[in-house]
């Protein structure tokens, strides 16, 4: 289980541990900056060979602290070190300024003015100005600054950002004002950082390395989750092999609502993807005119006619359809027609709305969350989640003025709780909230990229996988967070030239080398 952590959070756990007596302030912040170090000679093993220049730039707080005992530890390894110092060191908190004391035994701090005659010779630039205390945006000089330190040539400088690149807030991702540009390597301490996932983050850093500072890791629900392999076989894989004994009434029976003629291919992969993700059938449910064109295009998924709503409560008669999915390709007379029957139906079975059947309601939000209950998942990507909660979508894009700002996470809680149930917040960085305001986060960002994944019919695929889950009995944020998890691996798994058709048919790939 991997818990991704806000500053607060961070802060508590730090307090605790020095309140307890089991480390000091100036220890943590050792080990903090031989963990920079250690990342860095391990991601460019070139500059652990000979002398090297460095540029620190070190700020006001405790980040800046750790800058002084980075630059400390590479001139130990015989580097050429410049140091810069933004604010006073009269100011500087106790444990920061120790090691601004032992730097100045070994070298200068030069004024922030002096800086731009410097930088263009240095090997590595390390950025130690704001970590997870930054509160307000970056001074429009400073920030102008931190963007001309990370541009110059890049091919032989690198840019390494102490725990957070500085002008980025650690619990949204967004830059608070200029600054925070593009680095190569981030490291942070103990736990990866929410921001770290989100919004302007991963698309400012090319790698994220946490280090171990020897704390506890001490888990609450208040956390937010990395949705990662290590917790996803802990509850979820045994939920998707299949035993011996079993046969396909064991597995659910999930039906997909398709769209009229011309319009079903959307549905059509979400069903190839409800039974690929191991549903034991799979029924798509099609209005007449649409009926020839499904008929011909399908073999292992059934058919059956859905004209409107009221055939729709009769094909619900039936207690064995135990997962529903509604939108993909469904068009929105059609979806505000059936969405209600769907989400009526008396022995309760689970239902994924997406696409069409958000939009359906984009005028009348108020009365989609009014039908919802505790077993339904919604999928909107960013325009569907503003047209069905737009103040929390103009809350979120609005530019912060104050860290910590705003998150897609906290949107995403929001939206879960006045919904009712499982929201999955579309993007690279997924996020999946549950009411209760369980997160978690399905990153497809540094070493997980799949943007491959962004091509036509690929959400629709997603819906599948997750009412094929939903189908297979998985409660609605398990079913949301392991869909979305084996979507990104499916793309990873087939690479470059992905199109949606191909993400169900590369499930068993996946699965083999999960060892199911
Ligand atoms: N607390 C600890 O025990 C440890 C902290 N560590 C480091 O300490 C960092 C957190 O330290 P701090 O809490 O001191 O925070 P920071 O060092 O991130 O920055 C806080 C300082 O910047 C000022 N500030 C915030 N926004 C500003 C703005 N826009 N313009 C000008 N000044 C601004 C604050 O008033 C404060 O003086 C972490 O990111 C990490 O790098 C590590 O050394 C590990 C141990
Ligand atoms: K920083």
């Amino acid at each position: 289980m991997t818990e991704l952590l806000t500053s607060a959070q961070m802060r508590q756990i730090e307090q605790a541990a020095i309140d307890s007596g089991a480390v000091t302030g100036l220890e943590l912040m050792e080990r903090a900056g031989a963990g920079v170090v250690e990342a860095i000679l391990a991601e460019w093993p070139e500059l652990g060979q000979g002398a090297h220049r460095a540029v620190v730039l070190c700020g006001p707080g405790n980040n800046g602290g750790d800058g002084f005992v980075v630059a400390r530890l590479l001139q130990e390894r015989g580097w050429d070190v410049g140091v810069f110092l933004y604010g006073d060191a009269e100011k500087l908190p106790p444990d920061a300024r120790v090691n601004y004391e032992l730097w100045r035994k070994m070298g200068a701090v030069s004024s922030w003015e002096d800086l731009n005659a410097e930088q263009t010779t240095a090997d590595l630039f390390i950025d130690a100005v704001f970590g997870t205390g930054l509160t307000r945006p970056l001074p429009e000089e400073l920030g102008r600054e931190l963007i001309m330190t990370a541009t110059p040539d890049k091919t032989t400088t690198k840019v390494v950002a102490v725990d957070m690149p500085s002008g980025l807030c650690a619990d949204s991702g967004k830059m608070l004002g200029g600054g925070g540009d593009f680095s190569d390597l981030v490291v942070s301490f103990h736990s990866a950082k929410v921001g770290h996932y989100l919004d302007r983050s991963y698309q400012r850093c090319n790698s994220l390395v946490v280090k171990d500072i020897g704390l506890d890791h001490v888990f609450d629900e208040s956390q937010v989750h990395l949705v990662d392999q290590a917790r996803l076989s802990d509850d979820s894989f045994p939920g998707i092999s299949k035993r011996k004994f079993d046969h396909k009434y064991t597995h659910g029976h999930a039906l997909i609502l398709s769209g009229g003629f011309g319009k079903t291919g959307a549905a059509r992969l979400a069903a190839r993807g409800a039974l690929r993700i191991g549903a034991g059938l799979v029924t798509l449910g099609v209005p007449g005119a649409a009926q020839m064109e499904v008929a011909t295009r399908i073999t292992a998924l059934m058919l059956t006619r859905v004209e409107d709503a009221s055939n729709l409560a009769e094909v619900l008669e039936d207690r064995r359809l135990n997962a529903l999915c509604l939108g993909p390709g469904m068009g929105v007379e059609r979806a505000r027609d059936l969405v209600p029957v769907a989400l009526a139906a008396r022995h309760g079975p689970r239902v994924v709305l997406d696409a069409d059947a958000l939009t359906a309601y984009a005028d009348c939000p108020e009365t989609l969350f009014a039908m919802l209950h505790a077993n339904c998942v919604l999928t909107p990507h960013g325009g569907e989640f503003a047209r069905l909660f737009p103040d929390i979508a103009e809350r979120l894009n609005k530019e912060p003025t104050r860290g910590p700002a705003y998150s897609k996470v906290d949107a995403t809680r929001d939206a879960a709780a006045r919904a009712g149930c499982v929201v999955l917040f579309k993007g690279p960085d997924t996020v999946i909230a549950h009411p209760s305001g369980a997160c978690s986060i399905n990153a497809a960002v540094y070493d997980r990229e799949a943007p491959w994944l962004a091509t036509a019919g690929s959400g629709d695929v997603l819906a599948g996988f997750i009412t094929g889950l939903l189908a297979r009995g998985f409660a609605p944020k398990q079913a949301a967070e392991t869909g979305a998890w084996l979507h990104v691996e499916a793309a990873r798994s087939f690479g470059p030239g992905l199109v949606a058709e191909d993400l169900p048919e590369e499930l068993p790939k996946v699965f083999r080398r999960l060892g199911l």
